[in-house]
């Protein structure tokens, strides 16, 4: 089992938050991960169309995605839309941003609905909220990780309990596609 991991990240707060979804993903026996920061350019086409899960990754600018995640985006209506390639595969979504709020929400409902119009399978995130700065889904949550920069350097944000929230999406994107697969095989 392949899982992608494809994210834009500015200043390197959404870059730790795939490399927390990329642990929770290694959790489960069988999956392999690989990250894909958008900025690299040479997206790996291929590479995407062979893995069983996708999932987006994007800082909250100006309450949507970043520009590098958008470009993607339309990059991929050649790509992977017109043959239907991402057809039936599982993807899910995080993001982050400055303020706690910061119209994070509306970064994870872009990403949903691109995901939709790929003909992809939506995982979200199973969690209550937390409450305090320790609890997993501190911001409150269920479509996809949500975490909080707060303007700090990505040496200190965004804060564990965000990045175990992150982990948590990527294992249980892992556990849905494994039973995903068996269920195809069956
Ligand atoms: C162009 C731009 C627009 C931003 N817009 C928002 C916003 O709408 N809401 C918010 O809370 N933070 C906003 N921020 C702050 C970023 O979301 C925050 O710094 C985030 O952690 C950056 O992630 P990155 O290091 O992966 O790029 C913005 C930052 C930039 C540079």
């Amino acid at each position: 089992m392949q899982i992608a991991i494809v994210y834009d990240s500015g200043y390197g707060h959404t870059a730790k938050q795939a490399e927390a979804v990329a642990d929770g993903i290694r959790k489960i026996e069988g999956a392999e991960v690989f990250l894909h920061a958008v900025a690299e350019g040479d997206t790996p086409w291929e590479k995407l169309t062979q893995s069983d899960a996708i999932i987006f990754g994007s800082p909250t600018y100006n309450g949507t995605v970043s520009a590098g995640l958008k470009q993607f985006m339309e990059e991929s209506t050649r790509t992977a839309w017109t043959p239907q390639a991402w057809r039936n595969k599982i993807a899910a979504g995080f993001t982050n941003s400055g303020a706690m709020h910061g119209d994070k929400l509306n970064s994870l409902v872009t990403i949903a609905l691109f995901a939709a119009q790929h003909g992809m399978i939506w995982t979200g995130l199973d969690m209550f909220p937390g409450e305090g700065n320790e609890a997993m889904n501190r911001v409150g949550g269920w479509l996809g990780a949500m975490a909080q920069s707060d303007n700090a350097s990505p040496e200190i944000t965004p804060i564990r309990s965000d990045l175990d929230t992150a982990a948590y999406l990527g294992q249980r994107v892992a556990e849905v596609t494994t039973q995903f697969i068996a269920g195809r095989k069956a």
